[in-house]
């Protein structure tokens, strides 16, 4: 058993400590708050274990009546892997820490990438050997390396040029923007996907350009792709359907959105409405000569959580990154392809954990 403890309870960290929850081979062990606030409570009433990240703030816990079962230092001592989730930037910060109790990490994108031994995506990232900590990339540059990955092997990429419109914000961040405007953001080319897609995949060429745009959805990609080859759409379409971590839009699905993409996944059960999948409009998938095009949105509060789960075997374990992946797919109900051609019968998160 994988003893896992997830340190910062957001957006990020709370999916995390779920996914970890339903794998078989790992044991949440807990999880960290800096204060007794809502996210608290809800971790509190889905039965994990609540630590307190800042020593000094254990009586706000207990004057709220929730109990803690320890300090960060305490869940360090108990746990084989710590996956940070705090905000970007925080992360360096505690490293230290991590460091000092000699317990393996895991970073997310929001970090440098100098951070870690190695960037991590289960898809693509090459061969990792014998390292102590990890990042998971950001969440369009997961989606972007899923995507890239196979398209590099099947026929090589010689150039790939995306444009990355971003939510604004998630949708509990009441606080950020834009709200009536659609923002270059960064103004300069590159944004720092394509320099991140190039810690995982470092000899694809990739330009990327981003904006912010008012929605807390998802993220969308315009993507154009020089392949190394003139494979037909079909053939493009059938290498994308065959990853398990793409979903190909079928047009008959009538999904035409972030709206209509979230309402699906929320009523097939999935547990907050997530998309673990890059979701790929089928019918944008098109190829001219060398050049393929395609639409893509990606679910930025989940895509990473399944990279998370398999950054934690690939820390603690000898185990294949695909047997990892499959593990993490089944436990989880990765795989909205099967869920639609096979009626709704395949799995979903709430299944898995019950
Ligand atoms: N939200 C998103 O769309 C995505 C975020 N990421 C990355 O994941 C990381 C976390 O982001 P979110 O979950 O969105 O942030 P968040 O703000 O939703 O959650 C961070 C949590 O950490 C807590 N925290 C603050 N200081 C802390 C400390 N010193 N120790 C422990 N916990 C602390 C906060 O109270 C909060 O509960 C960032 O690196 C971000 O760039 C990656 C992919 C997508
Ligand atoms: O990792 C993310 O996006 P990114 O891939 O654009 O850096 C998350 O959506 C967080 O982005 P944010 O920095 O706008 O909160």
């Amino acid at each position: 058993m994988i003893r896992v403890g997830v340190n910062g309870y957001g957006t990020i960290g709370k999916r995390v400590a779920d996914a970890v929850a339903v794998q078989a081979d790992m044991e949440l062990v807990g999880v960290t708050k800096t204060s007794p606030d809502y996210g608290a409570e809800a971790a509190l009433r889905r039965g994990y274990d609540l630590y307190v990240a800042i020593d000094d703030r254990a009586d706000e816990f207990e004057d709220a009546g929730l109990g803690i079962a320890g300090t960060l230092d305490d869940l360090l001592d108990a746990v084989d892997v710590i996956v940070d989730c705090a905000p970007g930037g925080v992360g360096e910060r505690n490293r230290p820490t991590y460091e000092a109790h000699d317990t393996p990490a895991i970073y997310q994108g929001g970090e440098d990438a100098a951070i870690a031994d190695a960037s991590f995506n289960a898809r693509a990232s090459g061969e990792i050997g014998d390292v102590g900590s990890l990042r998971v990339v950001s969440c369009n540059t997961t989606g972007l390396s899923r995507l890239l990955a196979p398209l590099d092997e099947a026929y090589g990429v010689e150039k790939a040029r995306v444009t990355l419109v971003r939510r604004g914000g998630d949708p509990s961040e009441t606080d950020r923007g834009p709200i009536n405007d659609v923002v270059p953001d960064p103004a300069t080319v590159p944004s720092h996907h394509g320099p991140d897609v190039n810690t995982i995949l470092p000899d694809v060429d990739v330009d990327t350009a981003a904006l912010k745009a008012p929605v807390t959805g998802m993220h969308t990609h315009s993507v154009n792709v020089t392949l190394g080859g003139e494979p037909t759409t079909d053939e493009v379409r059938e290498l994308l359907r065959d990853e398990t971590r793409l979903f190909l839009i079928p047009e008959r699905a009538g999904i035409d959105g972030a709206g209509t993409l979230k309402d699906y996944a929320a009523d097939i059960g999935r547990d907050r409405g997530d998309l673990w999948e890059n979701c790929v409009w089928e019918e944008s998938i098109s190829v001219e000569g060398k050049d393929l095009y395609l639409f893509q949105n990606v679910h930025q509060e989940a895509d990473v959580v399944p990279e998370n789960v398999d950054a934690v075997r690939t820390l603690a374990t000898d185990i294949s990154r695909e047997e990892s992946t499959a593990r993490t797919n089944e436990a989880l109900g990765v795989g909205l392809d099967s869920l639609l051609s096979d009626g709704g019968a395949g799995r979903n998160q709430i299944a898995a954990g019950d």
